[in-house]
């Protein structure tokens, strides 16, 4: 009798994560992760974006993994980066159009991670960048942009959803597609198999 493999749990509210993993045929529970994101943020103010989305995708698989013991725990995080700017969620739809109209013009570094995290072990890691260049953007285009968008888009790190009007935002992108909608899908399978949780 082969032995049932280890549950999969998501420690996370979004949307988008959960979408992926559906559409993958995933088996998963997700539960969202109470971290302090901003908290984490300020005590690794001076590292790499990459370090801080990797720290708060292994804080909020830590957070969930004490209550769900023998589960692998999924956390993943995205952060924006700007000429050197961090921007998180807008915080309002003036907030939104304060970020585009910033955006425009210049390129979206988009840092995507993800952690596995096993009781109190965290199992693995992995970073990923993808670049969207943001086409010059008309304060008219904005508005019309968050009539549509807003206030779907204050989910989103960059104010866009690429599978839906986000992708009238950019002139060119490099990089995965999983990692522009927030996670890095591939080597999350790849982790997955390994670790058993999916058939390999
Ligand atoms: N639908 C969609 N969501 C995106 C896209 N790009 C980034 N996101 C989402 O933007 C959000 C980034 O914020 P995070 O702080 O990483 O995650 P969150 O939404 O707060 O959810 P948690 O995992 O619970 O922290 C995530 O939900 C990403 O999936 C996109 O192109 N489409």
């Amino acid at each position: 009798m082969k032995a049932a493999p280890p549950r999969l749990i998501l420690a996370s509210k979004s949307a988008s994560r959960r979408a992926m993993l559906d559409a993958a045929g995933v088996p998963y529970e997700a539960i969202p992760a109470d971290v302090d994101e901003r908290a984490i943020e300020a005590e690794l103010s001076g590292a790499a974006s990459a370090e801080i989305a990797e720290a708060l995708s292994v804080a909020k698989a830590a957070a969930l993994a004490p209550a769900h013991l023998d589960a692998f725990v999924l956390g993943s995080d995205s952060l924006v980066v700007v000429d050197g700017q961090r921007f998180d969620k807008p915080t309002s739809r003036e907030n939104a159009a304060e970020h585009l109209r910033f955006f425009s013009g210049k390129t979206i570094e988009l840092h995507s991670a993800a952690a596995l995290v096993r009781d109190d072990t965290c199992e693995w890691t992995y970073t990923d960048l993808a670049r969207l260049t943001v086409r010059d953007l008309s304060d008219e285009f904005i508005e019309h942009y968050l009539e549509q968008e807003w206030p779907a888009v204050g989910y989103t790190v960059g104010v866009f959803r690429i599978e839906a009007m986000g992708v009238q935002l950019f002139g060119e992108i490099t990089g995965d597609q999983f990692t522009v909608l927030g996670m890095p899908l591939l080597p999350v399978l790849g982790a997955l198999r390994e670790h058993g949780v999916l058939q390999a």
